[in-house]
């Protein structure tokens, strides 16, 4: 039987950085063929536009697949499945899978997919690499208190104080094979070593915790564990008990539990704007006002004829221009807006496109 095909999950929170992670493993894979399955949350499919746009020869555009926007565990047998046999029927197979999921996504859902039999015979999960923003997590903007909650948590049994950023970060941190400390170039190096220290004690016990800027790690650190994840599920914190509204029919397991309930994501179109640096305060304006957790997308910006990626986590605004617009692509503006449930749609659209 032929070896099986090593699989890499690289999970973490909105914004964490996984992207970028995987942009620059793609460009510095030393030969290895790797495919990308990507599963966004939002209907922009930016993520795959910026590894698309990448340009770099080793990563060909159809070795990286989309999943149609959606839970992973919901779409397991629709959408996951036939992706990988998909990729799995190619005459070229790959070296290596790596799959990036949604920043809202458990992991835990996903590995367990890779038990169901067309998939276990031949893919094993190699690893579960998972990014987190180590600036957001310092400053306390999600899974402010970890630590805290859990111990409230084990003085009360029927009380349920996890907030559904806390809750999922605690199931990527419990998931991991190797947690990587992003965006530490953003970190001193006390809030650095509190933070590893504080992520290696609730990891499980000999997991790697490593810093990075830009996800810029050794393609050899980051694939190649051999973990085979998908045969120690009960280790990895299997997703809490917790009821869900999903839908009115149940048909998942009771310990699925759907946290991207808690959040929704809509698109905001205009037409060019005016002045980039302009455009950027306005974004933050709003994401301070309406409490936005992740906001990206494309701008055209006039007399421009490269098109303006904009990328905010929280507050914090990135903006660079990345290619020129394609023929068929119209000069216009769209950005995918994501929040926990309940934001102001109408409030957010105008003040984006005024
Ligand atoms: N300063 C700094 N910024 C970073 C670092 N890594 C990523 N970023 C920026 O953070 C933003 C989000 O990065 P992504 O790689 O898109 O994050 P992601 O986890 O893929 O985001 P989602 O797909 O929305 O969950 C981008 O603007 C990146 O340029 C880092 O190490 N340092």
């Amino acid at each position: 039987m032929p070896a099986k095909i090593p699989a890499t999950v690289v999970t973490g929170f909105l914004g964490a950085g996984k992207t970028t992670l995987i942009r620059h493993m793609l460009a510095h894979a030393e030969g290895k063929r790797i495919a990308l399955i990507i599963n966004e949350f939002g209907d922009l499919g930016v993520d795959g536009d910026i590894l698309k746009g990448c340009g770099d020869e080793t990563c060909r555009e159809d070795d990286i697949m989309e999943l149609s926007n959606g839970c992973i565990c919901c779409t397991v047998a629709d959408d996951f499945i036939p992706t990988m046999e998909k990729l799995l029927a190619r005459e070229d197979a790959p070296d290596h899978i790596v799959i990036e999921t949604s920043g809202l996504a458990l992991p835990q859902p996903l590995v367990q997919a890779f038990n169901w039999p067309e998939i276990r015979t031949r893919v094993t999960v190699d690893g579960v690499v998972t990014v987190v923003d180590g600036k957001a997590v310092s400053e306390g903007r999600f899974a402010h208190s970890v630590a805290a909650v859990d111990a409230q948590r084990k003085l009360d049994e029927n009380l349920d104080h996890e907030t559904p950023l806390s809750e999922l970060f605690e199931d990527q941190i419990a998931c991991a094979d190797m947690i990587v400390v992003n965006k530490s170039d953003l970190l001193d190096e006390a809030e650095a070593s509190a933070l590893t220290g504080k992520l290696k004690a609730e990891a499980r016990a000999g997991v790697q915790v490593i810093r990075a800027a830009m996800g810029a790690l050794p393609v050899d650190v980051l694939l190649g564990q051999g973990a085979g994840a998908e045969d120690d599920l009960d280790a990895r914190g299997a997703p809490h008990h917790h009821h869900h509204d999903h839908d009115d029919e149940d048909d998942h397991d009771d310990h699925h539990h759907h946290d991207h309930d808690d959040f929704e994501s809509f698109t905001v179109t205009r037409p060019e704007i005016t002045d980039a640096k302009a455009f950027a305060e306005q974004v933050a304006q709003v994401i301070r006002a309406h409490d936005i957790l992740r906001l990206k997308g494309f701008a055209a910006v006039t007399g421009k004829p490269l098109r303006l990626t904009l990328q905010a986590v929280g507050p914090r605004v990135d903006s660079y221009f990345d290619r020129p617009f394609g023929g068929e692509e119209p000069r216009e503006t769209r950005l995918v807006v994501i929040g926990q449930s309940g934001l102001d749609r109408a409030a957010i659209d105008a003040a984006l496109r005024s």
